[in-house]
């Protein structure tokens, strides 16, 4: 790909990034010239190795940090730590998110029906039913697969149009992360959702997206991928 070309994967994006650089104070360029359209109603996967940035650009994605150069943009929306408007329509679902650990399960589900504006009560209950997660339970007592499966449960119940996973099923057994992304996936089918995931492994890439990218030096540079997400066997 030459420097400034835009990967450009469909006519409608849900994410556009134009340009976008990242230079912590402390170092160098880890980001140096993203250029990236990715459509509504798709599984898009980001791979790299440790240190290749991933994380960094989840957290321009979030509004987190701001970009040293460029334009990051969900829904049409130039997103900063101080736009936060996007936020009803987008879920981030990050390694280290240790959230809310005080609180029961039942108190943050409340909590979250009351702040997202199309909050699917009847889906989050019954997908908190499926996946054996005990409503009297403090989040701190609950191991961290259950953590990262209750984030992935808010995020589908607040109808998130985007979600976006950061590593976080790296603990899981292949079983138990090939469950996560059946459901992901059905939410993209049914509801036209767009998940974004990073990975450390070429093959959970091939296995799962519909469009791949590799994070090397700095730049995201597209994979050729053997078959898609949508699977017949898996829906
Ligand atoms: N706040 C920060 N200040 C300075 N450097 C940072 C900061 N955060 C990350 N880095 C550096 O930026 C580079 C990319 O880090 P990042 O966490 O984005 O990579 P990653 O691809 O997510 O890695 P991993 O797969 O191990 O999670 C690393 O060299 C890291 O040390």
């Amino acid at each position: 790909m030459r420097e400034g070309e835009k990967l450009t994967v469909n006519n409608q994006p849900c994410i556009v990034l134009n340009g976008v650089a990242k230079k912590y104070r402390s170092g160098r360029y880890v980001l140096r010239q993203i250029d990236l359209e990715v459509p509504q109603g798709c599984v898009c996967g980001i791979v790299g190795t440790a240190g290749a940035g991933k994380t960094t650009l989840v957290r321009l994605l979030a509004g987190l940090i701001r970009p040293t150069k460029g334009k990051v943009c969900i829904f049409d929306q130039n997103i900063t730590p101080d736009n936060p408007a996007y936020r009803q329509l987008a879920s981030f679902i990050l390694n280290d998110s240790t959230f809310y650990s005080r609180l029961k399960v039942k108190e943050l589900l409340q909590w979250m029906h009351r702040l997202y504006r199309h909050w699917d009560e009847k889906r989050c209950y019954s997908l908190i039913q499926g996946l054996d997660i005990s409503l009297g339970k403090k989040i701190k007592q609950l191991p961290h697969e259950q953590k990262v499966w209750l984030s992935v449960i808010i995020a589908l119940s607040a109808r998130s149009k985007l979600i976006v996973l950061d590593g976080p099923t790296k603990r899981f057994s292949p079983a138990e992360k090939m469950d996560m992304l059946k459901l992901l996936s059905q939410d993209v089918i049914n509801h036209g959702t767009t998940v974004v995931f990073t990975t450390h492994s070429e093959q959970e890439l091939q296995e799962i997206a519909d469009y791949g990218f590799r994070l090397e030096g700095g730049q995201l540079l597209p994979c050729e991928l053997k078959r898609g997400f949508r699977n017949e066997a898996w829906v």
